[in-house]
């Protein structure tokens, strides 16, 4: 039995960092535990130019706690409206490693979203000239079809079309959580890939109505049935290169998920890697667990690895009920579990 596990210092490929004092009181837990993370663009005010991705990462980096050995790797929101030009000066400089498509209204902050995908062909187009990857909120809006449908559907009216279209563009499907999406990877090619959180590999549906309504549980795309689960989770520790670790951390201050109109995001940045090292533990994949976490992603992006290494020991962890961080309260995922596993330096 492996009881301490040394790898590879891991990245996060998919974080929401929001801004102003919840920036302040969430940064810290992502730049504990990865050295770099793609940030996402949907702020209040969407990060929309090369300027704004530059002005928020300065606000992320004065953020960080003295010391801290972290890199955000920074994001373009795609509008209809996006020029291309922007994305790949911004892209050229080093400022914007990717760009995320949120289809409009699918999730939060995301209403100044892609309306038609017709509207970024251009975009498109240059991103896959210069070899810049989409990344990809995968949900249809359309209020007809079922929210537990969203994703599949998605993939069969919008992604599969645009693999065709563009088959040399970088492809992150992110946050995935049906085993359509599974499978929509695997068969596809290997410009397309996926990252997958720790809620997805943990929770299905039922936990969202758990003996009462549960907010925590809350996050777009929904948790799936248990059959989805099994799969995200098996993709997960399969070892294939194509998926990768994105935890999709996204706090809201706790009366912001107590609601009567709760948000959508679940809060899992503090014990990241203890929930991962969980999973993979239960599925006998703890030697997969570095390629997941520290390889398979940077060798998508074309970036390189990470020096140095994190451990993880088979030592408990209770995680809080609650955190509060400059008077924010925020509830994390698994709150008040105990995890078999303790990250370290
Ligand atoms: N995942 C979520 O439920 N919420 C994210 C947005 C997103 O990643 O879709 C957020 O920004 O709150
Ligand atoms: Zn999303
Ligand atoms: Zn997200």
């Amino acid at each position: 039995m492996t009881d301490i596990l040394t790898i590879r210092r891991p990245d996060d490929w998919h974080v929401h960092l929001r801004d102003g004092a919840m920036l302040e009181a969430v940064a810290p837990y992502t730049a504990r535990q990865f050295a770099r993370a793609i940030v996402m663009p949907n702020l209040a005010s969407p990060v929309t130019t090369v300027e704004a991705a530059r002005a928020y990462r300065e606000r992320i980096l004065a953020a960080l706690p003295e010391g801290h050995d972290f890199t955000p790797l920074m994001t373009a929101y795609l509008t209809d409206t996006i020029d291309p030009l922007e994305l790949a000066a911004g892209h050229a400089e080093g400022i914007l490693t990717a760009a995320k498509l949120y289809p409009a209204g699918a999730t939060t902050n995301s209403d100044s979203g892609v309306t038609d995908i017709r509207n970024i062909h251009g975009a498109l187009e240059q991103m896959e000239a210069i070899g810049m990857p989409l990344l990809i909120h995968g949900e249809v809006t359309d209020p007809e079809i079922d929210i537990f449908d969203r994703e599949a559907v998605f993939i069969e009216r919008t992604l599969e079309p645009l693999v065709r279209r563009f088959p040399a563009l970088k492809i992150v499907l992110e946050h995935i959580t049906t085993a359509d999406a599974v499978q929509f990877v695997e068969s596809a090619g290997p410009t397309v890939a996926a990252t997958i959180t720790p809620h997805h590999c943990v929770i299905n549906r039922n936990a969202i109505f758990d003996r009462g309504i549960r907010p925590h549980a809350y996050c777009l795309p929904i948790a799936k049935r248990e059959k989805h689960r099994l799969a995200v989770r098996a993709a997960a520790v399969s070892g294939s290169a194509k998926f990768f670790l994105g935890t999709d951390t996204a706090p809201h201050a706790r009366g912001d998920k107590e609601s009567a109109c709760g948000c959508a995001g679940i809060f899992n940045a503090p014990f990241a890697l203890e929930s991962y090292a969980a999973v993979f533990d239960a599925e006998d994949a703890l030697d997969r667990l570095e390629a997941f976490a520290s390889e398979n992603g940077p060798r998508f992006y074309g970036l390189p690895l990470n020096e140095g290494t994190i451990t993880l020991r088979r030592i408990s962890t209770a995680v809080p009920e609650q955190l509060t961080a400059g008077g924010t309260q925020l509830v994390p995922f698994q709150a008040g579990e105990t995890l078999g596993w303790t990250f370290g330096p």
